[in-house]
């Protein structure tokens, strides 16, 4: 059986993405968008901490170094754990080149080569189409330089929501938290409905 995924990406008819006017420059690096998320929040002492940057067009570079806290077999990264990375780069590319909030409606993973702990993953995250309030991204991953290896692969489908949706869904104690502390998340001006 074939590797290569052979579906048409996107697989609805889209427009081309259009990265918004006040999206980082390119080369600006991103601050964590919220402090306890495991993705990129530094209050997770055992999380990703992934580091991303803006690129030119709808692009963005993440970089996640692998530690022993994130083994499935030994000495190697776990293959949800990589998910989770691509999650994050996947999404923090719709949510900085689009500015409105998104969520992950559908991920695809593909895993091409082993990550061993002390990897440094660069992750190169593009907005593929956009379709109303359906953004297609994919990405790749890199072993330990901006033209290495091959190592995953991913695509994703987000869906642009309101800010209610995290509001209304999100546990009272941790919204709390945020209303006394609102430095636990990015401050930026966004735009709040798709
Ligand atoms: C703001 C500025 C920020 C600045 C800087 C921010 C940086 C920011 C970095 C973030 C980095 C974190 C990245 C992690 C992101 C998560 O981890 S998000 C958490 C995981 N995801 C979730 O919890 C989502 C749970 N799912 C849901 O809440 C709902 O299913 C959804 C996705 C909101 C959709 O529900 P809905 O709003 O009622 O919309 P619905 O009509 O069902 O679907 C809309 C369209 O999408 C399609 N669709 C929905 N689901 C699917 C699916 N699974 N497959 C195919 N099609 C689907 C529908 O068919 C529909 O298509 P059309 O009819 O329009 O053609």
């Amino acid at each position: 059986m074939s590797r290569t995924t052979t579906e048409v990406w996107p697989p609805v008819p889209t427009e081309a993405p259009q990265r918004h006017p006040e999206a980082p420059a390119p080369g600006a690096d991103l601050p964590q968008h919220y402090a306890y998320c495991f993705g990129c929040g530094d209050g997770v002492e055992q999380g990703l901490h992934i580091r991303t940057s803006a690129c030119e067009g709808v692009t963005i570079r993440s970089r996640f170094t692998v530690t022993e806290a994130h083994q499935g077999a030994p000495g190697l990264a776990h293959g949800g754990l990589l998910a989770c990375a691509f999650d994050e780069a996947l999404g923090a590319a719709v949510g900085n080149l689009l500015r409105k909030p998104a969520v992950t409606a559908k991920l695809e993973t593909e895993f091409v080569r082993p990550v061993p702990v002390g990897t440094t993953l660069f992750i190169d995250a593009h907005l593929d189409g956009v379709a109303g309030r359906k953004v297609y991204v994919s990405a790749e991953g890199r072993l330990d330089a901006e033209d290495g290896t091959v190592a995953v692969r991913a695509r994703a489908l987000f869906v642009q929501v309101k800010l209610s949706h995290f509001l209304e869904n999100g546990r009272p104690e941790d919204l709390a938290k945020i209303a006394d502390n609102p430095e636990l998340l990015t401050r930026r001006s966004v735009e709040l409905n798709p």
